[in-house]
């Protein structure tokens, strides 16, 4: 088995749509981002790629790069995960954990959950999504900024 860890964060800012694992959450502010800026998603596809020593996924797809400009973060880690089943190994499960002082996350933790089971062609039992604030304490508990955390756990391919 493998394990990996992932962890993301990008900047609140005016007149962007807040996209947090492939879900648009009603708010006044999204997050900046050379793609749609899914800090989530980010965290997760990081996850995935650290467990298969397979660096980061600003390696895989420049952030320098018009190609990304833009980029739906789910059609990247749904890429990612290509590249974990090509070496052998399938989804154990995985555990995420997003820091945000607001909006209240509650809400969309159901939707998130099955967006990451469809990425990864897993239950929605082998995925968790949870959320904390910070106690109003750093960046994220100022507002200024969302971050996530994502830890998975790969098995061996059945044959
Ligand atoms: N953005 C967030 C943050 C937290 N929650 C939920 O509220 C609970 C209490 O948060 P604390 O930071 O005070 O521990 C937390 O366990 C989450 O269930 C949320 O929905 N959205
Ligand atoms: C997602 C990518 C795509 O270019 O860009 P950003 O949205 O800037 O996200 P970040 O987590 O800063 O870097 C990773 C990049 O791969």
């Amino acid at each position: 088995m493998r394990i990996g860890h992932g962890f993301d964060v990008h900047q609140l800012t005016e007149n962007r749509p807040l996209i947090i694992g492939g879900i648009k959450i009603d708010h006044p502010k999204g997050l900046m981002g050379h793609s749609d800026a899914d800090v989530l998603l980010h965290a997760a596809s990081d996850a995935l790629l650290g467990a298969v020593g397979k660096g980061d996924i600003g390696k895989h797809f420049p952030d320098t790069d018009p190609a990304y400009k833009g980029a739906d973060s789910a059609q990247l880690m749904r890429e990612v995960f290509t590249m974990v089943k090509k070496e052998g190994w399938q989804l154990g499960n995985m555990d995420c954990t997003i820091l945000a002082e607001k909006p209240k996350m509650a809400p969309y933790i159901h939707d998130i959950r099955q967006s990451i089971a469809s990425i990864l062609d897993a239950d929605l039992t082998q995925i968790n999504v949870k959320a904390t604030t910070t106690e109003k304490l750093g960046f994220t508990g100022r507002e200024e900024g969302i971050a996530a955390h994502a830890v998975v756990l790969l098995l061996p391919k059945e044959e």
